[in-house]
């Protein structure tokens, strides 16, 4: 099936990489420079040179010609994306390929895709990679989550490739939340490490953060088999760990009390307010999100929300 990748930011144009060795594959961007000259994007993913099979388009209406659309553009611009294209998106196989919860709303990218398109069979794509890697041919593993489980099959033959191997699942609500919160732990986990707090703090902050990961998900019914797989726990220790992160860049420096560049695209940063006013809410305890979220707002610095975290009541585990 003919694949289009909206959204030509360092994600869209590896994913449009790695499907176009195989097949015909055009990746849509607003401003796409002089990629289509150096077939190549210096800007979000230097030295990742474009395949022969992809074509690089700034016209949307061709781009949304193909059946399936990989919507690759940050959560917090995904409802904006789908109202203005929304005529060229109906009657379409719409794939969120973003991490987050929107601000404005508190739902994830699956609900807010269906929430302005009612009839489109739309799914999600989440998982443990970074843009760099896929783009390199390495090998990753991916969740592919869809409520209709045919739709899902056939979406999973045709993203598949060499190098993207793709699991499905129904639960979209587990899969858009695991990509979404590992998002706010890695900025926890960033700040301890980046204020010298040092490896243990960081697992602890890690395994605490799957808990809240899980109690969250819980509530708003997702399976504890999806937070275990690869869209939660998998990416949660690949985004906790490594300093391709953004997000765990940006708690680096927040920790360190260092400079970050604010045009970067973070989605834990709005994803940790949204969460911690769904958690307000619904009355749950989340107190690294919370913390994240009063960090992100200046509210508070590392040192005085590790000393909160240590000073909670003792309970079980
Ligand atoms: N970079 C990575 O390694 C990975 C990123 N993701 C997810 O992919 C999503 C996108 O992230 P990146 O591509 O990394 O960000 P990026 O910062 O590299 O690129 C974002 C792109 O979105 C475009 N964009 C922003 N607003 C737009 C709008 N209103 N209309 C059209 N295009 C718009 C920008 O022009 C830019 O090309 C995020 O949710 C991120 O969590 C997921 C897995 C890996
Ligand atoms: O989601 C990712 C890896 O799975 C990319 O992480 P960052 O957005 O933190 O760079």
């Amino acid at each position: 099936m003919n694949i289009s990748v909206i959204g030509a930011g360092a994600f869209g144009t590896a994913l449009a990489i790695s499907l176009g060795r195989e097949a015909a594959v055009t990746l849509w961007g607003r401003d796409i420079g002089d990629m289509a000259e150096r077939r190549e994007n210096t800007r979000h993913l230097p030295n990742c040179p474009f395949p022969p099979k992809l074509a690089i388009t700034d016209n949307i209406s061709n781009a949304a010609a193909a059946p399936i659309l990989l919507l690759a553009v940050p959560m917090q611009k995904l409802r904006d994306v789908l109202n203005t294209h929304a005529g060229l998106f109906v009657g379409k196989h719409l794939v969120a390929c973003c991490k987050g919860i929107e601000l404005s709303s508190g739902i994830g990218p699956v609900s807010v895709i269906r929430a302005v398109i009612p009839d489109a069979d739309a799914a999600i794509l989440t998982g443990p990679s970074f843009a760099a890697d896929i783009a390199r041919g390495l090998p990753t593993a991916l969740t592919l989550a869809c409520a209709n489980d045919s739709v899902c099959a056939k979406l999973q033959q045709s993203l598949t490739t060499a190098n993207l191997r793709l699991y499905r699942t129904g639960d979209t609500t587990g899969a858009e939340l695991g990509g979404a919160l590992k998002n706010v732990i890695a900025i926890a986990c960033g700040a301890a490490m980046g204020a010298g707090l040092g490896e243990s703090a960081r697992a602890a902050l890690m395994t605490r953060g799957y808990a809240e990961m899980q109690r969250l998900a819980a509530h708003l019914g997702a399976h504890p088999a999806t937070l275990s797989g690869l869209s939660g726990f998998g990416d949660l220790t690949l985004t906790c760990t490594s300093t391709q992160s953004r997000n765990y860049r940006l708690g680096l420096s927040l920790g360190a009390g260092t400079q970050f560049d604010p045009a970067t695209t973070v989605e834990g940063a709005a994803t940790a307010k949204a969460v911690h006013q769904l958690a307000a809410k619904a009355g749950l305890d989340l107190p690294i999100t919370s913390a994240v979220s009063d960090l992100i707002d200046n509210r508070l610095d590392v040192q005085r929300a590790m000393e909160s975290l240590l000073n909670r009541p003792l309970k079980e585990e």
